[in-house]
Parts: C-alpha cells; sequence; structure tokens
C-alpha cells in the first residue's frame, strides 16, 4: 500500500532552530499517528507544515499521489488546497456564531442539504439539543466536539489535531479521551494529532514518533514504543521510571545476569553482543509483598526499604532503595488497596519482585 503521508522536511527558524520530519503515515483508513515530546521540540511546527500553515525550507510532504511541499518544484499548496481538517488547542469557535453556524460553516451546499448534514454531526457528537447556544453557552468539553465536527463536517481525507484536550480540566479531559478514539474512529481517515501528554498518547495513538529538540528519535507503534525505546532519552520522555547503566556479568539460556549499583538482576537477554546496557524498568512492573509468599513468576525478588510514596492519580507511586546497601533506587506504581493492603509507610521493609521479561535492556556501545 502506498503511504498516505510522505513526510521528509526541514523548517528552519531564524535564532538557528532547525525542526525536521521524517515518517510515514501509512493508513488511508482510520489511524492516529501520535507526535509526542516535550514542550519546544517541534510538534506543532510540523502539524503547521502539514496544514499549510508554516512553509519548510527543504524536503517534501505528498498525501497519496498530491504532492503539498516540495523544495525541487517550489511547490507549496496554501491550506484550503489540502483537504485537511485541523483543530487547535483553543479550537477557535467563532463566538457569535451559535454551535449549528459554526459546524455548518465552509459548507457550501443549498440549506436544506447543508441542515440535514449539520444535524447528522449534532447527533454523532452529542451535541443535540445545543444547537442555538453560542460557544461561551456552552463547557469546555462542548466546545472541543464542536470543534471536531466543524472540523470533519467537510470530509477531510486528514485530520490534524493540535492538543486537543490542553484547554479542559482533568475531569472533562478524562471522559473525553475515553471517547474521542469513538468519535474519530467512525470517519474512516488518519488523523495526525500532536501532544505531550503520556496518557493521551497512550490510549489515542496507533502509530507514535517520538521527538526531541527538532529531531525524530523514535517512531513506531505505540506499545513498541513505550515497551521497548530504542534509547533512553525515549525511555525517559515516554516515562519509564527507572533507567540504570548496568553490565552484563554472564548469560545462559538466553538470559543474562546484569549488575546495576552491587544489585544482580536476571534479564531475558536481547542485547547478546553486548557488555554495557541501559536498564529499564517500568513502575507497573515493580510488584511488592511483605515476605517471600506470592513471588513465583518473578525472577528477580530484591530486598527493599520504601523511601517515599506519593499518590498519582489512581494509582500510588513508591520510591524504593534495594540491595544490601540500599543502593538501587527503583519506583513501583500500584493501586491503593495494594499500598493499603501491605500496610506502607515510610521505611516499610518489603520485597520488590520484577519478571525477567519486564526489563527492557537497551545496548551501549562502548
Ligand atoms: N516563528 C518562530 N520563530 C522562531 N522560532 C520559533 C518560531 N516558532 C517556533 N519556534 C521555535 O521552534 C521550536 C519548536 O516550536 P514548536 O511550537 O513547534 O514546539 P512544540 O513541540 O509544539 O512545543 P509546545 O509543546 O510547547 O507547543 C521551539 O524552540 C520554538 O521556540
Amino acid at each position: 500500500m502506498t503511504a498516505l503521508l510522505d513526510t521528509h522536511f526541514e523548517k528552519h527558524y531564524s535564532g538557528g532552530t532547525q525542526i525536521s520530519a521524517d515518517f510515514s503515515q501509512p493508513s488511508q483508513e482510520f489511524s492516529i499517528t501520535v507526535l509526542f515530546g516535550p514542550s519546544g521540540c517541534g510538534k506543532t511546527t510540523i502539524l503547521r507544515s502539514l496544514a499549510g500553515l508554516i512553509r519548510p525550507e527543504t524536503g517534501s510532504i505528498k498525501c497519496d499521489d498530491d504532492l503539498w511541499f516540495d523544495e525541487n518544484t517550489s511547490i507549496c499548496l496554501p491550506p484550503q488546497k489540502r483537504d485537511v481538517g485541523f483543530c487547535f488547542q483553543d479550537y477557535a469557535l467563532f463566538p457569535h456564531m451559535t454551535v449549528s453556524q459554526n459546524i455548518g460553516y465552509g459548507l457550501r451546499l443549498e440549506k436544506q442539504k447543508r441542515n440535514q448534514i449539520v444535524g447528522e454531526f449534532l447527533e454523532r457528537f452529542h451535541l443535540t439539543g445545543l444547537e442555538d447556544r453560542l460557544p461561551h453557552q456552552i463547557s469546555g468539553g462542548q466546545q472541543q466536539r464542536v470543534a471536531l465536527a466543524r472540523a470533519l463536517v467537510r470530509k477531510p481525507r486528514l485530520l490534524l489535531l493540535d492538543e486537543p484536550l490542553s484547554a479542559l480540566d482533568s475531569t472533562m479531559r478524562d471522559e473525553l479521551r475515553l471517547q474521542m478514539r469513538k468519535l474519530l474512529s467512525q470517519f474512516k481517515i488518519p488523523v495526525v494529532l500532536v501532544t505531550h501528554d503520556r496518557t493521551e498518547a497512550i490510549s489515542l495513538a496507533d502509530q507514535m514518533i517520538v521527538m526531541k529538540e527538532g529531531k525524530t528519535l523514535q517512531c513506531g507503534p505505540v506499545e513498541d514504543v513505550f515497551s521497548r525505546p530504542n534509547g533512553p532519552e525515549v525511555a525517559r520522555i515516554v516515562g519509564i521510571e527507572t533507567i540504570e547503566v548496568g553490565e552484563v556479568m554472564n548469560r545462559k539460556d538466553g538470559m543474562a545476569t546484569i549488575e546495576i549499583q552491587g544489585v544482580k538482576l536476571l534479564a531475558v537477554d536481547t542485547v547478546s553482543l553486548y557488555r554495557k546496557v541501559h536498564v529499564c524498568i517500568k513502575g507497573e512492573h515493580v510488584t511488592l509483598s511483605r515476605g517471600e509468599a506470592g513471588t513465583l513468576s518473578s525472577r528477580n525478588h530484591l530486598h527493599a526499604f520504601v523511601k517515599w510514596i506519593t499518590p498519582e492519580g489512581p494509582l500510588i507511586r513508591i520510591g524504593l532503595e534495594c540491595g544490601e546497601n540500599r543502593s538501587l533506587e527503583l519506583t513501583s506504581l500500584i493501586t491503593p488497596s495494594a499500598a493499603q493492603e501491605l500496610h506502607l509507610q515510610n521505611g516499610s521493609q518489603v520485597m520488590a519482585m520484577i519478571k525477567a521479561s519486564s526489563i527492557h535492556l537497551i545496548p551501549m556501545v562502548e
């Protein structure tokens, strides 16, 4: 299948900042590509270049067989010729127009047909009953749904979303995040979405592009990027709690014994040629118990002391010092009920357990 979007360009800003984009969006059906990375890494620049609002200096942007931008032939189609829908952080609804008028804006159809389509979109986006209200008379989540409906009503071939949930409070953000994939999937078009929110990326993305300082560090299916980052920088950006340098002490039967800060851990050996590795352990893969019971499926059992306890949304984050000299710091993410059952407090002694298959190793070139 030909790539729907083929994007290879560089944007140079005055002041020396360079942003490069290098990715394909392989599907013409519904799929969400998330541009993910810290503030200032270049996500919005890429999205605006796709929309035609920014002109890159070099490279090309191709959508199906159409060239949207090409350095060699000086082609740079304006936004209205690219047939994309976009929706930015502040929604930019017209304040003096009703919900219906906002959605129908840009539909060049006779009145009856336009009203019929607007009615369908009001229903699809759960806005029926609000059609005559002005934007300031509806909630932030409803405004967001109006903006999405307006972006999709003209049946674009691609939808671009810049931090679509960032203007909402956290309760509404959680609610809309759950609805969003379902709402968007009805339209069977690819979506490119910008976010720096991990939860949003995990729950919405099919493909993920991790960026830092204007460059792509990793691009792939979202599950791969979060579980198998290709370097310590990506591991840090996607929020893996423990990233330590370790040394492989021995290898046997596909397993490697790795020493980190004087503590030995057994991991599946995915780096057979390398001696030094970055060891990545997600907080959710460090389980805790009091004593030795219930630990049979985990190959690594470490004596640990609780150093700190912090609630984090629906989970509890626990800082641990592990090993005889308490030299290895790990983070565990557990449920409040598990924390309660274990009667955890600062200084509690626990057993930290990690499956060998949950430890991700990244080779270090010496
Ligand atoms: N018009 C401009 N002139 C000069 N530099 C710019 C301009 N616009 C953006 N930049 C710089 O380019 C870099 C990328 O900006 P961009 O807005 O694309 O990042 P971002 O990842 O979307 O950030 P955020 O998450 O904060 O929105 C930043 O360092 C920014 O300061």
